[in-house]
């Protein structure tokens, strides 16, 4: 069960690195009017931006591999997207291949950035042009077309940036969206240096959608200014916005933006913002999509600064970030998925605003904010262009997850044969077994009195001493643990015994109600520190009555806030009905607005007399909108010998998920040699149970066999060493793998876990973690595995194999106190 969640959660994980990736597209908001096939015509809309930072990419490091075809070339009409007709008088192959396209579209972008005398060193820039190249990396995969230039061309590149006069035939369309007096109608003023729209400081001064047209440093832009919303939530406000919206949305039908601009005040917000209803009818009207093309504007950018907590004014760059962090984050709620990123311009519309030599408008940072407004718009445009080209406007959608992936056979079936289906109380019986032995005396008690010596006393030992001191502080601790062991299981056993006469004599049942138990308060839980200034003095505090039942809240990490951090609730509960009957139950349910989820494991066992277990379980959880049923059901056997004890174990599983039935099998046996040794022997299969007839291709099949040496001195210390062969056979291919682990103390202050496994597809892994209280040991260990690693990389560099992952190295040290 935990197996197949940990599956979920790295499905929906690898769901956001893709999201991360491409330049996403959407829903509905632009792709109304686009013809799929064609190229981007002048109303043609870009429905994406930026997501999450990728890291930068050196365009001129990706210059091999072109054809010749494209190597001949660039007439200004070569690097033509914008216009369709144009782009069709190329060779035929242009006209076909989006791969062409999208590298015309990179040199075209360049060459603006030239003419226009943006810097190509820009983080932005860097972004775009590394999004299209993992655009084309994917679409190419996923094409047979090979030997197309995947990451910009370096001569290309360079004769775009050589090329002659101006010719900019590039233009952008923007719609402006935001409340009443926010500056929408003063910035597209500001944009086209002349009073080209209607502003008011009093009363709103723009009644109507208009379309406002002029000429930018070359470039054509069209804005289209539009009323603004009006503020708070009360009803009549909202249907007066929902109206403005439709008519905006009618508005731009036929011809869609290729960017949005919404627009706040930065002098205005703080933490009682108050917008999350507006944004969420913008989502509502438009669709999620919108967000994709939509950059962020805060107007008044060069107001005052507000006093941070010491008395100061907070510095520019913190105030900027903190604000539009926060509109960023109900932009997120209004999605409802917080892996958007837009795009921030900074804006400064006041008459007296300082200007540079060349007499343009500056920030405070000392930023020219119009450059930096071309250049977010032509990034936006050009990666929505992109996006249609490549066809990734379906593909990515945002919203709250969910799982559109179906499980694998090998997975389930790993799953199914590595975590044992009995439920966990009757597990701790069987481990109790492990101190039946311990009958001999209590070494501890024999052991003469030992002075404790203070820290003083302790500095004048000779080193020797000090090390045998040690050394004699840690034997008997390890005694003393054991001896504390054993009276747990002693108390155990003891009030087992006492249970089972209970029950069975009934008239005493009266006098067993014993006095109410008392309460014990649970630890407080680390709560994020509050953003905000009304900080709740509540907290959630758990009471803890009983042992059967224990309630939690479940605090949820992303929290925005203290108030809505938690919003799940966590139950456990086991107990024993009589002498055979055993239950659990576990489940953890969240909900909020929009979504809900449970996870929770059910589970029922009886045990006869001769000690056979049979269990039965079904456990529930949510994976994005669907939830997955698994029904379980086991029987467990032990056998005590003189010499070793071994356990036979039966289950079979049935797992449901969105109509599709997953039936698996598994027989284990366990043999343990004293408490020391322990040999494991499992073989299972998986099945797609949906269809009547089973297909050979759609049953997994998977064994292992496993050895385990354990410290001298467990269970107190947990030294281990454990030796697995595993096969998995699915769909005429075997993977047979290998797995070493081991745990141990070095010496008295050292613990080192290594974790290594390789398998015949030659992937594997390393992984060794230590941690100390010395200083010495730890860094040395550090040192030692940061080398080695080292040493491996050279070692593979060297041999220079044919391919095969080999993911080596990943060495976590930690130091605890
Ligand atoms: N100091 C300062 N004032 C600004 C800035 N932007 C706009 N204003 C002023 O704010 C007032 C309102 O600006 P408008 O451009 O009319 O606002 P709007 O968003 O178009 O408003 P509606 O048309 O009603 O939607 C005007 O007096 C502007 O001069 C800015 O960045 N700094
Ligand atoms: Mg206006």
């Amino acid at each position: 069960m935990k197996g197949f969640r940990d599956w979920i959660l790295s499905q929906l994980v690898a769901k956001s690195v893709v999201l991360s990736r491409p330049l996403s597209g959407g829903d509905s908001f632009f792709s109304v009017e686009r013809s799929t096939n064609e190229v981007i015509t002048d109303q043609g809309a870009s429905d994406s931006t930026t997501l999450v930072a990728p890291p930068v990419l050196d365009e001129t490091s990706n210059s091999l591999n072109r054809d010749q075809e494209n190597q001949s070339s660039p007439s200004p009409q070569d690097v033509e997207v914008e216009n369709s007709d144009q782009s069709h008088s190329g060779p035929d192959m242009r006209k076909k291949d989006p791969l062409v396209k999208i590298d015309d579209l990179q040199a075209k972008f360049l060459q603006l950035l030239r003419q226009l005398g943006l810097s190509k060193d820009n983080l932005m820039v860097a972004k775009v042009l590394y999004r299209i190249h993992l655009a084309t990396v994917i679409r190419a995969e996923k094409s047979d077309l090979k030997g197309v230039n995947l990451g910009g061309d370096g001569n290309r590149v360079m004769t775009a940036e050589q090329a002659g006069p101006p010719n900019l035939d590039f233009s952008l369309r923007i719609l402006v969206l935001g409340k009443t007096g926010v500056g929408k109608s003063a910035t597209i003023n500001s944009i086209f240096d002349q009073t080209k729209a209607v502003t008011n400081a009093f009363r709103p001064g723009t009644k109507h959608i208009r379309e406002v047209v002029g000429t930018v440093n070359g470039i054509r832009v069209t804005v289209i200014d539009t009323p603004g919303f009006l503020p708070g939530v009360c009803t009549g406000n909202l249907r007066r916005n929902k109206k403005i919206m439709l008519s905006v949305k009618r508005f731009i039908r036929k011809s869609p933006p290729d960017i949005v601009l919404f627009f706040e005040r930065l002098d205005l917000i703080d933490t009682s913002y108050s917008d999350l209803p507006l944004l969420k009818l913008i989502t509502e009207v438009f669709g999620r999509a919108i967000w994709f093309s939509t950059i962020l504007v805060m107007t008044h950018s060069s107001s005052a600064l507000p006093d941070g907590p010491d008395g100061y004014p907070v510095s520019y760059e913190v105030h900027a970030r903190r604000s539009t962090d926060m509109v960023q984050h109900y932009i997120h709620q209004a999605v409802s998925d917080s892996r958007l990123e837009n795009p921030v311009l900074l804006v400064e519309n006041h008459s007296h605003c300082k200007t540079n030599i060349m007499g343009e408008k500056i920030l405070p940072n000392g930023q020219v904010w119009k450059s930096q407004f071309l250049l977010l718009c032509i990034c936006t445009k050009v990666l929505g262009d992109v996006n249609s080209l490549l066809k990734f406007n379906d593909s990515i959608e945002l919203g709250p997850p969910a799982a559109t992936y179906v499980p694998s056979l090998p997975h389930l079936l790993s799953s199914l044969l590595r975590h044992p289906i009995v439920p966990s109380g009757v597990e701790n019986e069987v481990d109790e077994s492990l101190f039946s032995d311990m009958e001999e005396e209590d070494e501890y008690d024999q052991l003469p009195a030992i002075r404790i010596l203070t820290k003083a006393q302790f500095e004048r030992l000779t080193k020797s001493q000090k090390t045998d001191y040690l050394n004699e502080l840690d034997y008997r601790e390890t005694l003393y643990l054991k001896k504390q062991l054993k009276e747990e299981y002693r108390r155990q056993m003891e009030s087992k015994l006492s249970n089972e006469k209970n029950s069975a004599s009934d008239d005493n049942s009266e006098s067993q109600q014993a006095a109410p138990e008392e309460a014990i308060l649970l630890p407080d839980m680390e709560i994020p520190l509050s953003f905000g200034s009304n900080h709740p003095a509540h907290r959630y505090r758990c009471l803890v009555a009983s042992d059967q039942w224990i309630v939690r809240p479940v605090l949820d990490p992303q929290g925005w806030d203290n108030d809505v951090g938690f919003d799940g609730i966590s139950l456990e509960s086991a107990a024993h009905i009589n002498r055979e009957l055993f239950t659990s139950v576990m489940g953890q349910i969240s909900k909020d607005k929009q979504d809900f989820s449970i996870q929770s494991e059910c589970a029922a066992s009886y045990t006869n007399s001769r000690g056979t277990v049979h269990s039965v379980g079904l456990d529930v959880q949510s994976a994005g909108k669907d939830t997955i049923y698994t029904f379980h059901s086991n029987k467990k056997r032990a056998n005590q010998k003189k010499l070793w004890e071994d356990v036979f174990d039966g289950g079979v599983s049935l797992t449901s998920f969105r109509n599709k039935y997953y039936f698996g099998a598994k027989l284990e046996e366990t043999v343990s040699i004293g408490k020391r040794l322990k040999f494991l022997m499992n073989a299972g299969q998986m099945m797609n149970a949906s269809k009547l007839i089973v297909d050979r291709e759609q049953v997994a099949y998977g064994g292992s066999v496993e050895a385990t040496l354990r410290g001298r001195d467990y269970p107190v210390r947990n030294d281990f060493v454990t030796l697995t062969m595993s096969i998995l056979s699915f769909n005429k291919e075997m993977v047979l793998g290998g797995n070493v682990r081991s745990e141990s103390r070095l010496g008295r202050n050292l613990k080192v876990s290594v974790n290594a496994n390789l398998n015949s597809r030659r992937m594997g892994k390393l992984s060794i973690k230590t941690s100390s209280s010395d200083h010495l040991p730890f860094g040395l260990v550090a040192a030692f595995t940061i080398f080695w690693t080292l040493l491996w990389r050279k070692g593979i560099a060297n041999s220079n194999n044919e391919s095969g992952e080999t993911e080596v190295g990943e060495a976590e040290s930690g130091e605890t106190g």
